[in-house]
């Protein structure tokens, strides 16, 4: 650990924060990419959008460090800049990418399911609904650029995106681990699973807690490209202007039909959703499996 402005500051963290230095130098270069004056980054602490208004697309930035772990704070800024984004008309589509080195995101915080109250893990829960259901259904064409490891809940976030590039590293592997943990992925993102991969390869991923190395990920269809880390952004911009090709009006209404059957089995069921989670992670056994396997993650740092 290292000591920043009095704040206990983990030392990876401190390596990831070469990225944001990096992307200080970038912000320097965002004239010649087309975000010249005038045009402002946005966003919020954990979510930083940068907005390319001539090309209609923003691109959100998780920037949670360590990890991008979805914390309920995450998941609400993130809603937030979605809505944000969904509600004007200047965008079309987003690229979703990770702010930090080699994490997209590690998924659900577990911090937040670990000795907390029930009434904390309903209002997570529904935070985790939410941002599903927003993204899922968005009108906006998403790409994720995935520019590092998206395990569980990082991959159900990649799964709700029209379109995934992963970057070909053998520390960006994505998918479903939920089983090693001790936990079940709820029915929506099996779901997702199923819809992207097909039945059985979602079910053997799933049951078996598979995390993909890039060339897996491809070959059963989690992804759609993987390309060198360092053209992953720029293929998933150039994936976004292919899918921007096509008229706004015919391509929702496409995604709506393809994907509103899915949402609405959770949409019509929510409450009875958050009510089998918090009766779930409360159980004594469940927070022992989650509490041994955070202490394990914090043992191996
Ligand atoms: C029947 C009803 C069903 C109801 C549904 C029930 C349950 C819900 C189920 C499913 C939904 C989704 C679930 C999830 O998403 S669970 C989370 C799964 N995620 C993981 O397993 C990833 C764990 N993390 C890692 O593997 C690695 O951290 C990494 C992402 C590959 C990055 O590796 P790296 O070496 O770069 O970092 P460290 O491992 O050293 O971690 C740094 C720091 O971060 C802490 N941390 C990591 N992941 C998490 C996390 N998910 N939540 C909270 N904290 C995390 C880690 O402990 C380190 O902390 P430290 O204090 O030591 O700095």
């Amino acid at each position: 650990m290292a000591l920043m402005a009095g704040l206990r500051v983990p030392a990876r963290a401190l390596l990831r924060s070469g990225c944001w230095l990096r992307g200080a130098a970038l912000a320097g270069a965002e004239a010649a990419a087309g975000l010249g004056a005038g045009v402002r980054r946005f966003g919020s602490q954990r979510v930083l959008v940068e907005p390319d208004p001539a090309a209609g697309v923003a691109v959100v930035k998780l920037k949670s460090p360590p990890v991008n772990s979805l914390s309920l704070e995450l998941l609400t800024e993130l809603v937030i800049s979605l809505e944000k984004l969904d509600n004007d008309k200047t965008f079309r589509g987003i690229v979703l990418t990770s702010d930090l080195c080699g994490v997209f995101s590690a998924g659900l915080d577990l911090t937040e399911l670990c000795g907390r109250s029930p009434a904390h893990y309903a209002e997570y829960w529904r935070a985790l609904q939410e941002l599903w259901l927003r993204l899922y259904l968005s009108g906006l064409v998403s790409v994720a650029a995935v520019n590092g490891a998206s395990p569980a809940g990082g991959c159900l976030l990649c799964l709700s995106c029209d379109y995934r590039v992963l970057a070909d590293s053998p520390s960006c592997v994505i998918g479903p681990n939920e089983t090693r943990l001790g936990i079940v992925a709820p029915f929506w993102f099996k779901d997702c699973m199923v819809n992207t991969v097909g039945h059985r390869a979602a079910e053997q991923a799933l049951q078996l807690g598979t995390l993909f190395p890039p060339a897996e990920a491809l070959r059963v269809g989690l992804v759609d490209q993987v390309v060198p880390e360092d053209q992953v952004q720029s293929t998933a911009l150039a994936a976004m202007a292919r899918w921007l090709a096509i008229p706004d009006h015919a391509r929702q209404l496409t995604k709506s039909m393809m994907r509103k059957p899915t949402a609405d089995r959770l949409a019509k069921h929510r409450e009875a959703d958050v009510q089998s989670f918090v009766s779930f992670v409360s159980r004594d056994s469940i927070q022992k499996a989650l509490q041994t396997y955070l202490e394990k993650l914090k043992q191996k740092g």
